[in-house]
């Protein structure tokens, strides 16, 4: 199971982001995107999703072409972006479950509120989400984690954003576990952490010379 990008590039806007990015993001390994504001992190984990083209170069998913992957790839793949995404007129338990749901998941109640036990958030479970902390908010949404316990692909565009200590804490703990059941990951911070993958991969996106080092 491997994610391979060779050659990419992005374009955003009539300007380039970066060009020529080669990686490969193989089982139990993770890849940790760096940059600056606007060095194009969030535009390069929607090109590593299929949710937009790469102006240049491949991204293969265990070899094959991702934008010709289809409902296969969606079910292996769990993408979470850097906004929360919650609708604030449901509660925190029906986001979780028409998130999954929309993502192609077959999902039932009682596992929406095993996810949100799982993450610390049944107290919570029927607030509308317009009610919660953004902390809170962001939560709800990495306890997808548990809905998507067999995704193999996991993209998480800042993660920990917002996250109090003991959640930071709980979602590397997570993340690790993940690691170790052989899914790869690929994500965004601007904080220091601490996974124990593997292999961990850094790619610094420095808008003209991206380069992928060991951190
Ligand atoms: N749909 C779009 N149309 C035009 N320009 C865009 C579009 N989306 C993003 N951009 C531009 O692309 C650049 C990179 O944006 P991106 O969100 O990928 O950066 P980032 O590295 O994730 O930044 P941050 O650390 O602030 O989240 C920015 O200059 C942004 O204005």
């Amino acid at each position: 199971m491997t994610l391979e990008a060779s050659n990419l590039a992005c374009e955003r806007g009539g300007r380039e982001l970066f060009a020529g990015l080669d990686f490969t993001v193989g089982a139990g390994e993770a890849l940790w995107v760096r940059g600056p504001n606007g060095a194009g992190k969030s535009s390069l984990l929607r090109i590593l999703c299929g949710l937009s083209a790469p102006a240049a170069g491949e991204l293969r998913w265990r070899g094959s072409l991702v934008h010709k992957l289809r409902e296969d790839f969606r079910r292996e793949l769990l993408f979470i972006g850097h906004a929360a995404g919650l609708k604030d007129e449901l509660t925190a338990s029906e986001n979780l479950g028409f998130a999954a749901m929309l993502a192609g998941r077959p999902v039932n109640w009682q596992s929406v509120a095993d996810a949100l036990a799982q993450a610390g958030l049944s107290r919570i479970a029927r607030v509308p989400a317009g009610r919660l902390s953004q902390g809170q908010r962001r939560r709800v949404s990495l306890a997808r984690l548990f809905l998507a316990r067999d995704a193999r692909l996991i993209v998480l565009d800042e993660p920990f954003a917002a996250l109090d200590a003991a959640a930071i804490e709980a979602l590397v703990a997570t993340l690790d576990a993940r690691l170790a059941e052989g899914a790869s990951l690929v994500f965004t911070t601007h904080q220091p952490q601490t996974l124990a993958a593997r292999r961990l991969q850094s790619l610094e996106l420095d808008a003209w010379r991206p380069r992928v080092a060991r951190p």
